[in-house]
């Protein structure tokens, strides 16, 4: 495939956006790195390895890391966002300050604001003056940074308002290892890609308490019922569920130990408290405060959130997690497919 070689600017350092700007490197185009600290991108410039977020991997020499905001946007009209929901506003503040000319955002966030109960893309629409603002893209799916900076075969979505842009990106992230599909659906890519990770800090804690297959097969069932219900509620179409934002992502972020919200799950399954398992992880775990969004979602849209409330209470409210699965399993009988009844209903 004939490439239009391109500029861009991957805005976070971390390991999704090393992760990505790698890929974007091995397609050829001009890679900018930003991160806010001066000493791991020096790393990155001098040593070509971002050691605390992928450790043992090379960088590829067209990547070059800024620092400085203002010198990483420079001429750039493309921008990755890989930073936590949590510093989304205060980054793009800055952005918005240093920008006369309109961006294309691709966001790779995989959360939801807890209280304004916004998705990362109406942040952004929020944050960024519209003059500066040319299109939103979310890139979501089942990959873990880890194994994509290894080059194994991945596969991921993007959606826009305006899908001419989500193809162009598609073009500039596609290769081999990374395939890259669209979905027209951006409600249901960035609710799929951020309730995934309630669902896995649950399955965490199971497998921390000892529970086998079984019940990692019940919590990814029906954590995918709930989260549909939800979606569909908030606009999503019921078959993005299916795919790769949706069933995709959660049967990885569940099932694999490179997943921080599985881990961090698994350590209060196994008795640590929540601050102390978040202070060790060293990187960020989405989930907590998008179980408290979630939770506010469920009220707002009046739809029932079984897992996500009982996850919430251990979380926030000191339940202890083996009472939470006895709390589930004691739920009053129902039938497994009103569900899909509900979705039509509407
Ligand atoms: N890791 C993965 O495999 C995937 C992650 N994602 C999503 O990507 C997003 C980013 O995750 P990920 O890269 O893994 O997270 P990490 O914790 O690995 O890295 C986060 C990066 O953001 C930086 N950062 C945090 N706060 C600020 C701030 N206020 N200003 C500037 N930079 C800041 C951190 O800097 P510092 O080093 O100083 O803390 C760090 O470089 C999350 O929403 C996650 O869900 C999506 C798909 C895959
Ligand atoms: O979103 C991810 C994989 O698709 C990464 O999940 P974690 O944030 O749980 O590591």
């Amino acid at each position: 495939m004939k490439r239009n070689i391109e500029n861009v600017a991957v805005i976070g350092a971390g390991s999704w956006g090393t992760a990505l700007a790698m890929v974007l490197a091995d397609n050829g185009h001009h890679v900018r790195l930003w991160g806010h600290k001066a000493e791991q991108i020096n790393e990155i410039n001098d040593l070509h390895t971002n050691e605390k977020y992928l450790p043992d991997i090379k960088l590829p020499h067209n990547i070059t890391g800024y620092s400085s905001l203002e010198e990483a946007l420079t001429g750039i009209d493309t921008i990755v966002l890989a930073i936590p929901t949590k510093a989304i506003r205060d980054v793009l503040n800055q952005i918005a300050d240093l920008r006369t000319e309109p961006l294309t955002i691709v966001h790779v966030s995989k959360g939801i604001e807890p209280d304004s109960l916004l998705r990362i893309s109406e942040m952004i629409e929020q944050e960024m003056p519209a003059e500066l603002l040319h299109s939103v893209v979310v890139l979501s799916g089942p990959s873990h940074a880890e194994e994509v900076s290894l080059r194994h075969p991945t596969t991921v979505a993007v959606s826009s308002k305006d899908m001419m842009t989500a193809e162009r990106i598609q073009d500039l992230f596609i290769n081999q290892n990374f395939r890259v599909y669209t979905n027209a659906d951006i409600v249901g890519v960035e609710i799929g890609g951020a309730l995934k990770n309630i669902i896995a800090l649950a399955a965490g804690i199971s497998d921390g308490l000892g529970y086998g297959d079984n019940a990692k097969a019940a919590l990814i069932t029906r954590g995918l019922a709930e989260i549909s219900r939800l979606g569909v509620k908030m606009g999503a179409s019921p078959l993005t569920f299916s795919g790769l934002a949706g069933i995709g992502d959660l049967i990885v972020t569940c099932t694999s130990v490179h997943s921080r919200n599985w881990r961090a799950g698994n350590m209060l399954g196994k008795g640590q408290n929540l601050q102390e398992v978040l202070d060790n992880m060293g990187m960020v775990v989405e989930g907590v405060r998008t179980t408290k969004a979630a939770h506010q979602l469920a009220e707002k849209y009046n739809v029932q959130m079984p897992i996500t409330s009982v996850l919430y209470d251990v979380l926030f409210n000191n339940v202890n997690a083996k009472d939470g699965v006895d709390l589930l399993m004691a739920r009053s009988k129902t039938n497994e497919m009103e569900d899909i009844a509900n979705f039509f209903e509407d």
